[in-house]
């Protein structure tokens, strides 16, 4: 398994608008859930932004009606200013709960975005393993949904940002509709800058991105291969090429910070400025002509100012993180659009295995369709019978029981199991019916009787230690000093490759599966260990089918069939006697293995 070329991740830093609408609506599907929480925080915005535009209101007609004409009394005074101090007391209890409710719905949707894609990944097959790099399926469900959690802040902001507008405009046209126009009349200026920004980031920020994407596959790649950058001394040359792309980022960064110092809050303070002076030029016109002018409408105007303006500003500079935002929220789409799914059973047919006889017709395989990689590949194995699969490294030993056990879908001929056909009989029975042991036996994080039971609690510590001792196991394990619940740190790198092993083997025998498949293990053992090994596979071969591909020859002398294998095709096949007397590849391989002890 694993073996195919990985492809590379491609670095789209752009979408088109109508991908982005697709996008949007894939991610508010995920919010569906927590919508009413959404809407509740959406209500208390709204309340917000009129608190907002109706505060400057509520100093403006104090302002002209009490001060301007002297008529303020002490009791009226306090009114105004309890009425104040409720008011922004509301709004600041509005925006706990905005903020409160807003962020546990948005991190609920991106815990279910997550939850999703993990249920997703599981579920695919292995060729899209084979074909995508670990570090690329992990970003996915980590980092893209990190992003979106920014996106639902920068939307929160927008938003905000849109309701101020609205309702500071509302207040401006009941105030003066004269001078809300002055303000409107800003706004296609503000408009042409958010466009200009637009278009300048959209370059400056996929460059940044592609920069800090290469410096961290260069961090990578020198971290997975430092045993041999140091072996022959490459560790300077190395240094000097991550300085380059050290300096390529550092440069995207100075354009960024150069044009947002530029185009960002100056900018907008500049055009803040000339609204507020233009407005204050008409008002003195006016005083000047008139003598009409109240203050508190001035007043009123100078602190609109700030909130119309503003939120322009903080929407230019969500704009990358909303991009960002989309670019994560396409990737997440497309992972979950992927139809690479583990092969699926005709699970109508709901066929069972019993005996657990295999029978292999014309069976031919390819994993990327194109090389071919089984040719022709017949054998039966009878109930109870021991199969031995053996042949060089690449020969397709490994890729019979990638077939066999469903990771992948078989393309030509037929694999029958107790008459039935592979693909009638639904994956959960493969799985069940038919125990695995791979060469390199995989240890969850835990402790050893979880992972012989593999958190199913159905079996009780007395079947874990019955399994343990069935396979030779108990012997190491009693001797740790929690024995059973001895912890097994991730992969179980503390366990020599034996003993994780044996512990496999307790694991698939507790299933009690009627097939079992063994991938021998080629590394190092003791020979203590391998003795028990051979004796743990006695045991388990009793009563069962078993097919096992095996790297010494001599733990399969007593097998009911060898099969020799060479470029996906079977070129001798026979009990070990047979295929010695035959005097073929198996012989030779043979000797050779006899020779070299
Ligand atoms: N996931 C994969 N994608 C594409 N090609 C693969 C994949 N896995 C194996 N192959 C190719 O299929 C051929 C058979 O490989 P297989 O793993 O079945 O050999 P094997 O006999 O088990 O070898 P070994 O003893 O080294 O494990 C090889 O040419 C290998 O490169």
């Amino acid at each position: 398994m694993g073996k195919g070329r990985k492809r590379l991740e491609k670095q789209k830093t752009s979408v088109s608008m109508k991908d982005t609408w697709n996008i949007l609506r894939h991610l508010f599907r995920y919010a569906k859930p927590y919508k009413v929480t959404f809407l509740v925080s959406f209500i208390f915005l709204a309340f917000i932004s009129a608190i907002t535009a109706y505060l400057p209101i509520v100093i403006q007609h104090y302002i002209d009606n009490y001060l301007a004409t002297k008529s303020a009394t002490l009791a009226i005074t306090i009114r105004v200013v309890v009425f104040y101090g409720v008011l922004t007391l509301l709004k600041a209890a509005f925006t706990y709960a905005k903020d409160y409710l807003f962020n546990t719905a948005a991190e609920k949707t991106v815990a279910n975005i997550r939850n999703q894609l993990y249920g997703k990944v599981v579920d695919l097959g292995m060729r899209y393993f084979d074909q995508t790099p670990v570090g690329t399926v992990v970003s996915r469900v980590t980092n893209d949904t990190e992003t979106i959690k920014d996106f639902w802040t920068v939307f929160i902001n927008l938003t905000t940002g849109l309701f101020n507008v609205i309702s500071i405009s509302i207040a401006m046209f009941a105030l003066r509709w004269q001078m809300a126009l002055v303000f409107i009349a800003f706004l296609p200026i503000m408009m042409i800058l958010v466009v200009v920004y637009q278009r300048k980031s959209v370059l400056i920020y996929g460059r940044m991105r592609e920069a800090l994407s290469r410096l961290n596959a260069k961090l990578n790649e020198s971290i997975s291969g430092m045993g041999i950058i140091q072996k022959y001394h490459q560790e300077k040359r190395l240094a000097e090429e991550f300085d380059v792309t050290n300096q390529t980022y550092v440069q995207a960064r100075r354009a960024m910070y150069s044009m947002n110092a530029l185009l960002l809050m100056p900018a907008i303070n500049l055009i803040e400025s000339f609204a507020l002076v233009a407005v204050l030029l008409i008002f003195g016109y006016q005083d000047f002509v008139t003598h009409t002018v109240d203050v508190g409408i001035i007043y009123a105007f100078t602190s609109y100012s700030r909130s119309f303006f503003q939120p322009i500003g903080q929407m230019m500079n969500g704009l990358s993180t909303l991009q960002d935002g989309i670019v994560a929220g396409k990737r997440i789409q497309e992972l979950v659009n992927e139809q690479e799914l583990a092969p699926r059973s005709n699970e109508k047919a709901g066929s069972q295995i019993t005996e657990g006889h295999i029978e292999v017709k014309n069976l031919n395989f390819s994993y990327d369709g194109e090389h071919q990689v089984l040719r022709d590949i017949n054998f039966e194995a009878k109930p109870g019978q021991t199969i031995a699969l053996v042949g060089q490294t690449g020969s397709g030993k490994s890729s019979i029981i990638n077939v066999l056990m469903r990771f992948y879908d078989y393309q030509k001929g037929e694999i029958l199991i107790d008459g039935h056909s592979l693909k009638d009989i639904p994956v959960e029975e493969i799985r069940k019916k038919m125990g695995l042991v791979l060469q390199d036996s995989f240890l969850f994080y835990g402790n050893i009787a979880d992972n012989i039971r593999m958190y199913n609690h159905e079996y009780s510590d007395a079947d874990i230690r019955a399994a343990g001792e069935f396979v030779y196991a108990d012997t190491f394990i009693s001797q740790l000093d929690k024995g059973y619940q001895a912890k097994v740190i991730e992969r179980g790198d503390s366990f020599s490759a034996g003993e994780r092993q044996l512990i496999s083997f307790a694991r698939t025998i507790l299933r009690s599966p009627s097939i079992l498949i063994l991938d021998e293990a080629t590394a190092n053992i003791d020979t203590e260990t391998e003795e028990k090994i051979q004796n743990g596979l006695v045991n388990m071969r009793k009563n069962r089918t078993s097919l096992i591909i095996a790297h010494r020859l001599s733990t399969i002398k007593d097998a009911d069939l060898i099969l020799v294998l060479r470029n996906g095709e079977i070129i001798e096949q026979g009990t070990h006697e047979d295929l010695i007397a035959e005097q073929g590849t198996y012989f030779d391989m043979y000797q050779l293995q006899t020779y070299q002890k």
